[in-house]
């Protein structure tokens, strides 16, 4: 079986493709600037034997129908190609970033589907209408293939009540479903099961910290995620890299009211105008280090910032876990940003943590311990793997 991964951005696509159930990775990619004359697909092929080879293109697309269309001449060419014919795909597993209360787990995608996630726009609009958009897409380029959906708010459902209810009068509860649900949830899940089975003790109590360009932490005890610090939509918790993260809702009324912001500017600027680029102008982490190491005070502040918001959810997660066993670090800058870590580490000693600075410095693949050998609270970096974890799940549901 083959098994091919989607996760739709709103101008780009990451894809993957699986053979199962070796779980073989055959190829993977990504396809940058959708909507752009200069867009670019890199599409890299691995190889039992050999070092994967990578082949970059640049070429217009117009839209995702024609950058998905792209992938598939790569994956079906005659020579370099990895596929005869992309029937021979029968299974697209696609990541979905919002999946409200009505879905817990992974799902095959219908009509009924599609309007639910259709549904969900406004919760997560930088997200879900890329999501359905890769769907459609996907249908009409594989229509043979099983077509499943694997939420991010999934892992998030065992939250208990306490801590997904908002302090707000019932019914918007009850008859609107404002509450938190928590995103991230395929890496959370991945990195959590890597780190309790590392550690070999199943009930283990973790903190896993995701920073990519969203982020969010989450307190994991026995694989169960017990709290998870964005919210209602993927907006809330840790400063992103153009997200605010945590804000008082109060200021959101003095945009509105007093600065006569309308709704749709105010979306604008606490989805894609704040985080660590209103801080620096930056908000990828590269340019904020660059920045960084040439004095720049505002990135200096950024960084910070983005560590002290960690440090506060590490605080108030090892309260809810009564305890700590690990602190997982993920996503590209949680892998691979040493600087972060050490500031998101500092002053912690009082909870049994103690990173190893040298360690920290190296670089190296897979999952590795980053603590000094005295540290009660092991600080691990494990790579996420949020392809395979819905490749898994997809394959998990097929089997039945
Ligand atoms: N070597 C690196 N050092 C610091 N940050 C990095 C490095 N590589 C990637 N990143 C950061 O990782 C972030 C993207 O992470 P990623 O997990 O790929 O996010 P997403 O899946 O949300 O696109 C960017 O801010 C990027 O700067
Ligand atoms: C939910 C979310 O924030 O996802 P991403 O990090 O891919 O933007
Ligand atoms: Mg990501």
């Amino acid at each position: 079986m083959n098994i091919f991964v989607i996760n739709c951005g709103s101008s780009s696509i990451k894809y993957q493709l699986f053979r199962w159930p070796t779980e073989q990775p055959v190829c993977s990619g990504l396809v940058e600037r959708i909507g752009a004359d200069n867009a670019t697909i890199t599409h890299k092929v691995f190889s039992e034997a050999n070092d994967p080879t990578t082949q970059q293109l640049a070429l217009a697309l117009p839209d995702h129908e024609a950058g998905l269309r792209e992938v598939v001449k790569l994956l079906t060419d005659p020579t370099a190609g990895v596929l005869h014919d992309p029937a021979e795909i029968t299974v697209v597993g696609h990541r979905v970033v919002h999946g409200g209360e009505i879905f817990a787990a992974t799902t095959f995608i219908d009509a009924e589907v599609k309007t639910e996630i259709r549904r969900l726009f406004a919760l997560a609009p930088l997200h879900n209408p890329a999501n359905l958009l890769g769907i459609e897409v996907a249908e009409r380029i594989f229509p043979q293939a099983q077509q499943v959906a694997v939420f991010d708010t999934a892992f998030h459902q065992t939250l208990p009540e306490y801590a997904f209810r908002y302090a707000l009068p019932e019914e918007l509860y009850t008859e609107q479903r404002i509450r938190v649900y928590g995103f991230h949830g395929t890496s959370h899940k991945y990195v959590a099961e890597q780190a309790t089975a590392y550690l070999g003790k199943p009930d283990a109590r973790l903190i896993t910290i995701h920073l990519g360009n969203g982020c969010s932490m989450a307190a994991v005890r026995g694989n169960k995620s017990l709290d998870t610090s964005m919210g209602f939509g993927p907006l809330a918790g840790l400063v992103m890299g153009t997200r605010s993260g945590d804000i008082d809702p109060s200021v959101v009324l003095h945009l509105l009211q007093e600065l006569h912001y309308s709704p749709a500017q105010v979306s604008n600027l606490l989805n894609k105008e704040s985080g660590m680029l209103g801080l620096t102008g930056f908000s990828d982490m590269r340019d904020i280090t660059a920045a960084l190491n040439q004095g720049d005070a505002r990135a200096q502040l950024a960084y910070d910032l983005y560590a002290y918001r960690i440090r506060k959810y590490i605080g108030a997660y090892a309260a809810v876990l009564n305890g700590l066993d690990a602190l997982v670090f993920t996503a590209g800058v949680g892998e691979n940003d040493a600087l972060v870590r050490q500031l998101s580490c500092q002053n912690l000693e009082f909870l049994g943590v103690q990173l190893d600075e040298a360690k920290n410095q190296t670089r190296a693949p897979g999952l590795r311990e980053i603590n000094r050998p005295e540290s009660r609270v092991k600080v691990l970096v494990v790579p996420t793997n949020e392809e395979l974890e819905i490749a898994q799940q997809c394959a998990a549901l097929v089997e039945g």
